[in-house]
């Protein structure tokens, strides 16, 4: 079964995923977009999906008769309203981090999917389908002994203006928050921010870098490198201690060059990039459950337990040094 997909939300990332479902990957094909900017999902529809149907609003598209299932690739702030109208459909919600800016937020979306009953949500997680960190785990489940110490490292070249010190946690580190809890199969009990000196690329509404220091239920010290005015790149870090060993996550492939008596290889310097296989990945994970009228993969309440965790750090910048306690509550059986 082919599953007809409506897209909600044409920016970068909408765009991207539409180009995935009608260019890369068998088993879906675009028949709905919609964007708040009309002229963005027109210019979608032209660019990608010439047979779609645009519609006005986001909750149109999800009512439309001819949508099995929904993307939800908006702003942020708007995700929470549209995954709990995919859910109220009975439709399969692929939804973009973050599932919801607040917890209470990502709540809603977990009591909404809890009373349907069963899985509808796949949450934009992407980093648990990269092949370098589905490695790292092999290693860490098996080989290294119990993991003492995670240091981890999230550098962005650059970021616009209207980056703001709290999007350090809530757009930026909520990838470690997910990706870390999984490769660990842990979760954290708290959260502490500190501020090395500034850098002087980042602009003033923005502290720039931050260490955010977690602490896991089994007792793991995690520090974590939030530098997104960097510069020199896009670079992913994230090396384990055991108790026997450590491994690290593998480098992206590169071709090594002697030249001009260097020895060197290229740094990736978009996020696009870096991730292009695993957004493939997961979305061929989404539309092999959509068939079957389901969702698998990162789901609401890892989104819920993100969001949590996020507060956290968020009540941990504007507290820089203080410890911020994570409680969280029980886990309903439909997410074990
Ligand atoms: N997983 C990842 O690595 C990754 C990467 C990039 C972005 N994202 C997430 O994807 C989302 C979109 O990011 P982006 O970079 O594409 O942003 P973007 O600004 O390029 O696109 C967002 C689009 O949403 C539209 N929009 C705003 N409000 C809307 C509404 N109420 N209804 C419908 N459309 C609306 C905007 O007009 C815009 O076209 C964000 O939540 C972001 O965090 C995830
Ligand atoms: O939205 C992007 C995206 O999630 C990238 O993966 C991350 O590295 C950026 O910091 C963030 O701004």
């Amino acid at each position: 079964m082919t599953v007809r997909v409506g897209v909600i939300g044409t920016g970068m990332i909408g765009r991207d995923h539409t180009r995935r479902l009608q260019q890369v990957l068998a088993g879906a094909h675009v028949v709905a977009l919609a964007d708040y900017s009309f002229d963005a999902a027109r210019a979608a529809q032209a660019d990608l999906a010439p047979e779609a149907t645009v519609y006005a609003t986001g909750e149109e598209l999800i009512a439309a008769a001819d949508v099995d299932a929904i993307l939800v690739t908006s702003t942020g702030s708007t995700h929470e309203a549209y995954v709990l109208a995919a859910i109220a459909a009975g439709k399969p919600c692929f939804c973009e981090k973050p599932l919801a800016t607040t917890a209470e937020g990502a709540k809603r979306i977990v009591d909404a999917e809890v009373a349907h009953g069963t899985r509808l949500v796949q949450v934009g997680f992407m980093r648990r389908y990269d092949a370098g960190y589905r490695m790292l785990k092999e290693v860490v489940d098996t080989q290294i002994g119990t993991p003492l110490m995670v240091h981890a490292a999230h550098r962005n070249p650059s970021v616009p203006e209207a980056y703001l010190t709290p999007m350090a946690i809530h757009d930026t580190l909520i990838h470690e928050i997910d990706v870390l809890r999984w490769l660990l199969d842990d979760d954290y009990v708290s959260a502490q921010v500190v501020f090395p000196r500034a850098s002087s690329k980042a602009h003033a509404k923005l502290r720039d870098p931050q260490v955010v220091l977690l602490e896991t239920a089994k007792g793991v010290r995690i520090d974590v490198e939030v530098f997104v005015n960097c510069t020199y790149g896009y670079d992913i870090q994230c090396q384990v201690v055991g108790e026997e060993g450590l491994a690290n996550l593998p480098e992206p492939m590169a071709i090594t060059k002697r030249l001009g008596a260097e020895l060197k290889n290229d740094i990736l310097t978009d996020w696009k990039d870096r991730f292009v296989a695993s957004y493939d990945v997961e979305l061929k994970d989404f539309i092999a459950a959509a068939q079957a009228g389901t969702a698998s993969g990162p789901s609401a309440w890892d989104g819920y337990v993100a969001a949590i965790t996020s507060d956290a750090c968020v009540t941990a910048q504007d507290n820089e040094g203080t410890i911020i306690p994570i409680t969280l509550p029980t886990r309903p059986a439909l997410y074990n």
